[in-house]
């Protein structure tokens, strides 16, 4: 902000009246954010888990509505078309002054961002009037309420066993554990190559306040200490089948923790009253992940989206390399770039699809936007959606402008050096399923083949199992994670399980049948054949040899009609989103201690009742 401009005095009551508007608007969508969050509880304990996802789905959209309602109170009460550039200039001031003490002022002034860029010209998008940096601290904002962030426990003092119960009971949740003491026994075995014999006078275990609540399952977050060293670790609590609760196992491996919170899952629903000091206490369990990524598995996506944006900008100012088409088979109705440095792609919807595809630009924001508010089951990414984004022109490389100006000229305004596109996804780059299958069997890898395609078939079923028809099921549609993981990303053709008919090939009727080129037999919009999908999926000899090994199932009607029919009778799956071999209900031996030299290959399965 330059000198020249700065306001000696704050003298606007409009500004002042407005910045009350905004920071009221905040807190009353905060304190409905909370409540979501409150009533996970409460579904848990009963299991209520249909009233649970629909509460999850329901909180993503409060943001919107609490800005789109604060811009509507604006403009019934003053003409933000009149206000002077000064009157803005006090409005930040104003608001600034208004978050002292604040528990949660990031979020506040994000908030400020959304109502007023939804009044402002994007020419008065920057510091002057708007919170580009961050302003006001977040650092050791420490908590009113009578729960502090993380509660400390000290096992030297109160006996091992005597702790670990209590970290689970100071929770009270309503519902009886089926024994708590066995399964806290268990935890107790598992910690065991941690604490050693004998404590280190510093040991303990530091414990968020509050549960992480997702689908059907509640995480006890925190992290144990023993002299110098720090192990994390996540308790899941889920319902047995007679209701009661259970801990299912301990989440020992930074490996198996970054999973849990990876960007391909549901957002937690989590009572926080600062949730900054919720986000440095993660980070030091999970020191890789952005705090961007931290604050949207919370749940709250627009700060998410305002850190990856800072985040990208500073990149885009410490890098030089060129935006340039993402590797790989070209979309026919997205297209797709990115740059090599940064670990994301960048997708921008085509102005016109060639046939096969029969959609539009609204449907396929449609699709986007229900992944968005579906339980991805660790098998979908998740998308950042942007408008109006300025890239520094010099930075493409020529062939992906000339691609923009001919596949999506509607989207695309130039401005002297800046490129500005009207509208696109962000999502994190994998590596396609077809180019690391190629890649694999180039190098003579079958291991990685064959985890390849074991990958491709539990992501399809866990798919399955929130109810979502990947529609395209090509491998070029699914990409691998750094984490060995198979997720898919293309949405344009999903559907849910529901809505499909899965349907036999009938039986020719008579021998013109059988020699027809073209199906003989009427097809509706939403049949499905899985008897054909070998077709175009089982090519290639080893891919094929894989593939019957640990998917057949795939191929055959029967298992898809069973699947949607267990959705249509109200059974709602569990995810693991933790490997079955380490429940304790699978009762193997303690896994050994972690830091293994390569990421455990491992797949989430289905559990089978
Ligand atoms: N997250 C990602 N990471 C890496 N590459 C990606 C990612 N998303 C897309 N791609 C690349 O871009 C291509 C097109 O993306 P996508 O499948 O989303 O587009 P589409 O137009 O919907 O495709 P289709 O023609 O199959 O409908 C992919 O085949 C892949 O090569």
């Amino acid at each position: 902000m330059s000198q020249a401009v700065f306001p000696k005095l704050l003298s606007s009551q409009i500004a002042f009246d407005i910045a009350g508007t905004i920071r009221d608007g905040f807190d009353k969508h905060y304190r409905l954010f909370r409540q979501a969050s409150q009533d996970a509880k409460r579904y848990f304990e009963k299991g209520l888990w249909n009233e649970a996802q629909a509460a999850a789905r329901s909180r993503i959209g409060f943001y919107d509505h609490r800005v789109q309602e604060c811009v509507q109170l604006l403009e019934d009460e003053y003409d933000p078309a009149e206000l002077t550039d000064e009157v803005w200039r006090e409005l930040k001031l104003h608001y600034i002054g208004m978050l002292a003490g604040h528990k949660r002022p990031e979020l506040a002034e994000t908030f400020f961002n959304s109502v007023c860029c939804n009044i402002l010209h994007r020419s008065y998008f920057n510091n002057e009037f708007i919170f580009v940096r961050p302003v006001v601290s977040t650092e050791y904002i420490e908590t009113e309420e009578l729960s502090p962030t993380y509660r400390v426990y000290y096992p030297a003092v109160d006996g091992m066993t005597f702790t670990l119960k209590r970290i689970v009971t100071n929770f009270q949740l309503e519902t009886r554990f089926a024994n708590l003491s066995r399964d806290v026994a268990q935890v107790q075995e598992r910690l065991q190559y941690f604490f050693g014999d004998e404590l280190a006078p510093n040991a303990q275990f530091q414990v968020l306040s509050s549960l992480f609540f997702r689908n059907k399952g509640a995480y006890i977050v925190g992290k144990a200490i023993n002299g110098d060293r720090e192990l994390p670790f996540v308790l899941p609590i889920l319902h047995n089948r007679n209701g009661e609760l259970v801990l299912d196992t301990v989440l020992l491996e930074r490996e198996q923790i970054v999973i849990l919170f990876s960007f391909t899952r549901a957002y937690f629903l989590v009572d926080m009253e600062v949730p900054s000091a919720y986000v440095q206490f993660l980070r030091s369990l999970l020191p890789r992940k952005p705090r961007s990524e931290i604050y949207t598995i919370l749940g709250l996506q627009k700060q998410g989206k305002t850190l990856f944006y800072r985040d990208y900008l500073q990149h885009l100012k410490h890098s030089s390399d060129l935006f340039e088409s993402a590797p790989g088979i070209r979309g026919l109705v997205m297209l797709v770039f990115a740059l090599p440095s940064f670990p994301y792609v960048f997708k921008v919807i085509k102005d016109f699809y060639p046939a096969p595809k029969e959609t539009t630009r609204a449907q396929i924001k449609e699709k986007y936007l229900l992944v968005k508010h579906h339980d991805r089951v660790g098998r979908m990414a998740d998308t950042l959606e942007y408008s109006n984004v300025a890239f520094p022109r010099h930075r493409f490389a020529e062939e992906l402008i000339a691609e923009l100006k001919h596949h999506a000229p509607s989207l695309l305004e130039e401005e002297g050096d800046q490129l500005i596109i009207r509208h696109l996804y962000i999502e994190r780059r994998m590596v396609p399923l077809n180019m690391w299958l190629t890649n694999a069997e180039a190098a003579g890898n079958d291991l990685d083949m064959e985890h390849g395609i074991v990958e491709y078939g539990n992501a399809i079923k866990d798919l399955v199992a929130a109810n979502i028809f990947p529609g395209d099921m090509l491998y070029k549609n699914f990409g691998v994670t750094r984490h060995k993981r198979v997720v898919f990303y293309d949405y344009d053709e999903i559907e849910y399980i529901t809505d499909c008919v899965f349907r036999k090939i009938p039986e020719p009727r008579n021998e013109e049948d059988e020699m027809a080129s073209e199906p003989w037999y009427p097809i509706g919009r939403h049949d499905v054949f899985p008897e054909q999908f070998g077709k175009f999926l089982l090519g290639n000899a080893k891919i094929r040899k894989f593939f019957m090994k640990h998917h057949a199932d795939l191929l055959t009607q029967e298992w898809w009609q069973a699947r949607k029919q267990r959705i249509l009778d109200g059974f709602i799956e569990d995810v693991f989103p933790y490997p079955q071999s380490i429940r304790f209900c699978n009762q193997l031996p303690a896994p050994p201690a972690p830091a293994p030299a390569e990421p455990p290959l491992f797949s989430e399965t289905i559990e089978n009742e």
